[in-house]
Protein backbone atom coordinates (compact mmCIF):
# COMPACT_ATOMS: atom_id res chain seq x y z
CA UNK A 1 0.00 0.00 0.00
CA UNK A 2 1.62 3.31 -0.96
CA UNK A 3 2.11 5.89 1.79
CA UNK A 4 -0.88 8.68 1.80
CA UNK A 5 -0.09 12.02 0.39
CA UNK A 6 1.51 14.70 2.94
CA UNK A 7 -0.14 17.25 3.51
CA UNK A 8 1.00 21.07 2.38
CA UNK A 9 3.70 22.34 5.14
CA UNK A 10 1.52 23.74 8.10
CA UNK A 11 -1.76 22.72 7.45
CA UNK A 12 -4.38 25.01 6.92
CA UNK A 13 -5.97 24.86 10.20
CA UNK A 14 -6.31 27.32 12.75
CA UNK A 15 -3.16 27.42 16.14
CA UNK A 16 -5.00 25.59 19.02
CA UNK A 17 -5.28 29.47 21.19
CA UNK A 18 -7.90 30.32 18.30
CA UNK A 19 -9.71 27.15 18.21
CA UNK A 20 -9.94 27.53 21.68
CA UNK A 21 -11.40 30.81 21.69
CA UNK A 22 -13.77 30.06 18.69
CA UNK A 23 -15.10 27.20 20.41
CA UNK A 24 -15.29 29.14 23.89
CA UNK A 25 -17.09 31.70 21.52
CA UNK A 26 -19.45 29.08 20.41
CA UNK A 27 -20.31 27.53 24.21
CA UNK A 28 -21.25 31.56 25.07
CA UNK A 29 -23.57 31.81 22.72
CA UNK A 30 -27.61 32.67 24.88
CA UNK A 31 -25.52 32.14 27.88
CA UNK A 32 -25.81 34.78 31.15
CA UNK A 33 -24.17 38.12 29.75
CA UNK A 34 -24.15 39.55 33.45
CA UNK A 35 -20.92 36.95 33.70
CA UNK A 36 -19.80 36.49 29.63
CA UNK A 37 -18.49 39.86 27.50
CA UNK A 38 -19.01 37.50 24.73
CA UNK A 39 -22.78 36.51 25.30
CA UNK A 40 -23.84 39.83 26.08
CA UNK A 41 -21.98 41.36 22.97
CA UNK A 42 -23.53 38.69 21.00
CA UNK A 43 -26.92 39.74 22.96
CA UNK A 44 -26.54 42.84 21.11
CA UNK A 45 -26.96 41.76 17.73
CA UNK A 46 -24.43 40.77 14.41
CA UNK A 47 -24.22 44.90 13.63
CA UNK A 48 -23.09 45.48 17.16
CA UNK A 49 -20.59 42.76 16.97
CA UNK A 50 -19.16 44.19 13.63
CA UNK A 51 -19.07 47.88 15.43
CA UNK A 52 -17.17 46.50 17.89
CA UNK A 53 -14.63 44.54 15.54
CA UNK A 54 -14.39 48.09 13.67
CA UNK A 55 -13.70 50.17 17.57
CA UNK A 56 -10.98 47.39 18.04
CA UNK A 57 -9.45 47.27 14.84
CA UNK A 58 -8.72 50.62 14.78
CA UNK A 59 -7.01 51.05 18.06
CA UNK A 60 -4.69 48.72 17.01
CA UNK A 61 -4.11 50.68 13.88
CA UNK A 62 -3.14 53.91 16.10
CA UNK A 63 -0.62 51.37 17.99
CA UNK A 64 0.91 50.39 14.75
CA UNK A 65 0.66 54.12 13.58
CA UNK A 66 2.55 55.25 16.77
CA UNK A 67 5.01 52.24 16.63
CA UNK A 68 4.01 51.70 20.16
CA UNK A 69 4.90 47.56 19.72
CA UNK A 70 3.52 46.17 22.87
CA UNK A 71 0.08 47.77 22.81
CA UNK A 72 -0.22 46.65 19.18
CA UNK A 73 0.22 43.10 20.21
CA UNK A 74 -2.31 43.70 23.11
CA UNK A 75 -4.69 45.35 20.53
CA UNK A 76 -4.25 42.65 17.93
CA UNK A 77 -5.11 39.97 20.62
CA UNK A 78 -8.56 42.24 20.88
CA UNK A 79 -8.73 42.30 17.43
CA UNK A 80 -8.66 38.80 17.14
CA UNK A 81 -11.22 38.00 19.63
CA UNK A 82 -13.76 40.40 17.94
CA UNK A 83 -13.13 38.80 14.66
CA UNK A 84 -13.93 35.89 16.12
CA UNK A 85 -17.23 37.08 18.22
CA UNK A 86 -18.21 38.82 14.78
CA UNK A 87 -17.72 35.71 12.48
CA UNK A 88 -20.22 33.36 14.96
CA UNK A 89 -22.50 35.98 15.29
CA UNK A 90 -22.99 35.54 11.44
CA UNK A 91 -22.40 32.09 11.49
CA UNK A 92 -19.14 31.54 9.85
CA UNK A 93 -16.97 29.63 11.05
CA UNK A 94 -13.05 30.48 11.26
CA UNK A 95 -12.41 27.10 8.88
CA UNK A 96 -13.95 28.81 6.17
CA UNK A 97 -11.45 32.35 6.61
CA UNK A 98 -9.17 30.08 6.46
CA UNK A 99 -10.23 27.90 3.46
CA UNK A 100 -10.27 30.78 2.12
CA UNK A 101 -6.88 32.14 2.58
CA UNK A 102 -5.52 28.58 1.56
CA UNK A 103 -7.09 29.19 -2.07
CA UNK A 104 -4.91 32.19 -2.30
CA UNK A 105 -1.41 30.56 -1.16
CA UNK A 106 0.97 30.80 -4.01
CA UNK A 107 -1.71 33.39 -6.27
CA UNK A 108 0.40 36.61 -5.83
CA UNK A 109 -1.73 39.89 -4.68
CA UNK A 110 -0.06 41.94 -7.56
CA UNK A 111 -1.30 38.69 -10.08
CA UNK A 112 -4.78 38.91 -8.89
CA UNK A 113 -5.58 42.22 -8.42
CA UNK A 114 -4.50 42.76 -12.39
CA UNK A 115 -6.72 39.99 -12.97
CA UNK A 116 -9.63 41.50 -11.52
CA UNK A 117 -9.01 44.46 -13.67
CA UNK A 118 -11.09 44.62 -16.94
CA UNK A 119 -9.57 44.48 -20.34
N1 LIG B 1 -10.16 37.01 24.49
C1 LIG B 1 -11.07 37.56 25.10
C2 LIG B 1 -11.16 38.99 25.16
N2 LIG B 1 -10.38 39.96 24.63
C3 LIG B 1 -10.95 41.13 25.01
N3 LIG B 1 -12.04 40.91 25.77
C4 LIG B 1 -12.91 41.89 26.42
O1 LIG B 1 -13.37 42.82 25.46
C5 LIG B 1 -13.71 44.02 26.13
C6 LIG B 1 -13.23 45.16 25.28
O2 LIG B 1 -13.21 46.30 26.05
P1 LIG B 1 -14.04 47.58 25.65
O3 LIG B 1 -13.85 48.57 26.75
O4 LIG B 1 -13.66 48.00 24.29
O5 LIG B 1 -15.52 47.05 25.56
P2 LIG B 1 -16.68 47.16 26.60
O6 LIG B 1 -16.20 46.80 27.97
O7 LIG B 1 -17.79 46.33 26.04
O8 LIG B 1 -17.05 48.70 26.57
P3 LIG B 1 -18.14 49.49 25.72
O9 LIG B 1 -17.55 49.75 24.36
O10 LIG B 1 -19.39 48.64 25.64
O11 LIG B 1 -18.35 50.73 26.52
C7 LIG B 1 -13.07 43.97 27.51
O12 LIG B 1 -14.08 43.77 28.47
C8 LIG B 1 -12.17 42.75 27.43
O13 LIG B 1 -12.04 42.05 28.66
C9 LIG B 1 -12.21 39.59 25.86
N4 LIG B 1 -13.17 38.85 26.49
C10 LIG B 1 -13.09 37.50 26.42
N5 LIG B 1 -12.07 36.83 25.76
C11 LIG B 1 -12.05 35.36 25.68
O14 LIG B 1 -13.37 34.87 25.72
C12 LIG B 1 -13.50 33.92 26.75
C13 LIG B 1 -14.90 33.99 27.33
O15 LIG B 1 -15.07 35.25 27.98
P4 LIG B 1 -16.48 35.59 28.61
O16 LIG B 1 -17.44 35.60 27.51
O17 LIG B 1 -16.34 36.97 29.25
O18 LIG B 1 -16.77 34.54 29.63
C14 LIG B 1 -12.40 34.29 27.77
O19 LIG B 1 -12.03 33.17 28.54
C15 LIG B 1 -11.29 34.72 26.84
O20 LIG B 1 -10.60 33.57 26.35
Amino acid sequence: MSAPASPPEGGAGAPGVLRRLEAAIAARKGADPAVSHTAALLARGPGKCAEKFGEEAVEAIVAAAAGDRANLVYESADVLYHMLVMLAARDVALDEVLAELARREGVSGVAEKAARKPR
